[in-house]
Formats: structure tokens, sequence, C-alpha cells
């Protein structure tokens, strides 16, 4: 492992705009994301709604470089994202928590947030493997951030407990705390509240506020509880069958009729009904 490796001499981030440009994600017949546009600008939350089916998962697969994209760009500022591995993207500054929590239940916190610290590290787990002694001090140096954002997430006490033996609301942060150890500038999170009560889904807004205000990052939330978007978000892109149907302020977005139709859309046939989702 060589210096640059080092946790010091991580790359210096600017907080950059996140630019997702004329994305088109398809499979097969299905276009999952129709030329979708709309940027996530530095330091704010942007949600990213729309009814089941919409391509909002597709989305942040297309982002994360976990789908490939048909056509358009995904940047961040002048980086180009577009083509790049998952691997890639995390280590150019995109964090990423999941909807399901998948965490390795056996493991200790920090070992589980350290997974998400070892993107940053050319050699990974095999360097680590060899134990050179730098590697090991570098590896030390690593794990005083895990511990640090930890704490900064308020698991700072739960370090050395087995991951899957916490409380629902603390698993979360786990997650959280490991897609901040990739030292993310655009933190996505993939229905953070889902399976939270409204105590538990009350702290998660704050948490996310305190993400925001305390690292400086931007956050692309997506999220079905539409009471802690309008609370949270400074923005709000709408996605309706893979298409791009509203943006803009929380207030403004949910009087716009488009989302309402998507939302409570009926066809003259069978009012009532959603129109053909799956
Ligand atoms: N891997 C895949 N293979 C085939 N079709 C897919 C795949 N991923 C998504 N789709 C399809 O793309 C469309 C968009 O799905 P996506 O999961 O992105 O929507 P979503 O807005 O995240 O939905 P939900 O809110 O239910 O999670 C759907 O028609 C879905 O069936």
């Amino acid at each position: 492992m060589s210096a640059a490796e080092t946790v010091d001499n991580l790359p210096e981030r600017n907080v950059q705009p996140l630019e997702i440009d004329g994305v088109t994600v398809g499979f097969g017949g299905i276009t999952a994301l129709d030329e979708v546009s709309f940027t996530v600008q530095p330091r704010t939350i942007h949600a990213l709604i729309g009814p089941n089916g919409a391509g909002k998962s597709s989305c942040f697969n297309a982002i994360t470089g976990v789908y490939p994209v048909r056509s358009g760009r995904v940047r961040l500022g002048d980086t180009e994202l577009t083509g790049k591995s998952a691997h890639q993207v995390a280590r150019l500054g995109i964090g990423r928590a999941f909807q399901n929590i998948a965490l390795v239940g056996e493991s200790s916190v920090l070992d589980n947030v350290m997974l998400g610290r070892y993107s940053l590290t050319r050699g990974g787990f095999l360097s680590y493997g060899l134990r050179a002694p730098w590697t090991m001090r570098a590896e030390r140096r690593h794990q005083d951030r895990a511990a640090e954002i930890c704490d900064f997430l308020g698991i700072g006490s739960r370090l050395h407990q087995r991951a899957g033996s916490l409380p629902y609301g603390d698993q979360k942060r786990v997650d959280i705390a490991r897609a901040l150890a990739v030292e993310p500038t655009v933190l996505l999170l993939d229905e953070p509240a889902a399976g939270m009560n409204s105590a538990e889904t009350a702290e998660l807004a704050e948490l996310i506020q305190q993400i925001r205000h305390g690292l400086g990052i931007s956050i692309l939330l997506v999220e079905h509880d539409m009471g802690l978007v309008m609370g949270l978000a400074d923005r709000v892109t709408v996605l309706d069958f893979g298409k791009h149907i509203a943006d803009g302020p929380p207030e403004q977005v949910q009087r716009d009729p488009e989302v309402v139709r998507a939302y409570l859309g009926t066809t003259a046939d069978n009012p009532g009904e959603k129109e053909g989702r799956p």
C-alpha cells in the first residue's frame, strides 16, 4: 500500500453538483428511465419520488454504476461517472445506503463500517492480508476515522457490538456510516424510512439534517414517506413510468397537477384505480 492511501492523504473533495443528463436505462423492451435529467446542487437535500415502478431505483443504479446507461451522462462536477464501475463511483465520491439493510450481522459495527473504508484503499483486503507494518498503521487510521463517523452518527458506543444485535434504527445508522466511510460528497439514501415507526422516522430526519450540515455534503433521497420528503427536501424531482414529470421546491411539486395525477391517477374506465401499476 502506498502513502497515497493513508487517511490524511485522501484526495481533497470539493462538493460539486451531481448532474443526471438525459439518462436512459432499459431492460430488453422495458424502458425503466427515459431521458431523465436533473441536478443535485451542492449541500442540498434532493428527493427523488414517484409511484411504484417509476424508475427511482433504476436511477440510483445508473448513478452508482450498477446498471449500464443506454444513453445520457452522469457527472459529478467535471468528473464523468458514466460507464464507471460501482467501486470507482464510490471512490469518486458517491456513497450509497441501501433500502434493505445489508449488514454482516455477525460482524462488529466497526468491521461493517470498515467495509466501506476498504473501497478507499487500492489494495483492499488483499494488501491488508499481507499485514505489512505501514498497512497496519494505515488500517488503524482508517479505523479511527470509521470510529469518528460512528460517533458523529450516535453509534460510537456500539463499535464492538455485533451489528445484527442492534435495534433497527441503529442498524440503519451503521448502514449510513458505511456509506459515509467512503468520504462521499453525495450520499444516496434509498428509502431510509422504510420499516420505521414515526418516532424512528423523526430521528432519521434529524440525522439527515445533521449529515448535511455537519459534513456539508449533498443528499439524494428516494423515499415513499411524503411527510419526511416534504419536511426535509430543498428540491424534489418526480418520476412517473420512467419519465421526469416535475421538479422544484416541495410546496410547488405537491400542487403540480401532473404529480397529483401520477399519485392519484385514475383511468376513465376504471375510476379509483391506478393506471396499470405493476
Ligand atoms: N433488473 C431489472 N430487470 C428488468 N426490469 C427491471 C429491472 N430493474 C427495474 N426494472 C423495471 O424498471 C421499471 C422501473 O423500476 P424501478 O425499480 O427503478 O422503480 P422504482 O421507482 O424504484 O419502484 P419502487 O418504488 O417500487 O421501488 C419497472 O418496470 C421495473 O420492473
